[in-house]
């Protein structure tokens, strides 16, 4: 059996919007976040940490900021790139396990909701994917709501 391990690290900043996406779940929230796509910074965690469990690059390599077709687009559209190109190399998602830095929104009430759809978008039972949320104790950009972090592992499994 080959298993591979994968993690990813995004950041994006709050600007004046009215709701964040995260793990393609819209929460409504006084300030939202700036990025070329919907900026669902967890997701991008996710889809990176699967590219890297591949040993093929990140998101920005698969789908550049400097491309103006990838302007606001949906992050799933990311996240079943990297699902398909796992799956043509022969390998099934074992687990994903996301974490969420932030102050605000809080990401509990929302959690369940966010590893249905991320069930929904990979294919993989949503028993499988874990999301989960802690602040920095208001230290650094997350602790003065500058922005929102998010990391994420996931393991692929080749039978
Ligand atoms: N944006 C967030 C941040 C945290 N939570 C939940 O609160 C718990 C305590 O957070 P600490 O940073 O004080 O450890 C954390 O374990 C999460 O359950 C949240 O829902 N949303
Ligand atoms: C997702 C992409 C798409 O152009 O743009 P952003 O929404 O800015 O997100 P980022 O996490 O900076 O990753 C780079 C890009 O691939």
């Amino acid at each position: 059996m080959d298993i591979r391990l994968g993690n990813g690290f995004d950041v994006h900043a709050f600007d004046d919007s009215d709701h964040v996406t995260l793990c393609g779940v819209r929460i409504d929230h006084d300030q939202g976040l700036k990025g070329h796509s919907d900026a669902d910074v967890a997701m991008h965690a996710v889809t990176d940490a699967i590219y890297g469990a591949l040993a093929m690059g990140d998101i920005g390599q698969h789908f550049p900021p400097s491309d103006p077709q990838w302007k606001g687009a949906a992050s799933h559209i990311f996240l079943t790139h990297a699902v398909k190109l796992a799956q043509e190399h022969g390998f099934a998602i074992g687990n994903i396990d996301c974490t969420i830095i932030c102050e605000f929104p809080k990401i509990g009430p929302h959690s369940d909701a966010m590893r249905r759809e991320m069930a929904r978008i990979t294919g993989v039972e949503h028993t499988r994917i874990s999301v989960k949320a802690t602040t920095s104790e208001r230290l650094g950009f997350t602790g003065r709501g500058e922005g929102i972090a998010s990391l994420a592992t996931c393991t692929l499994v080749k039978s």
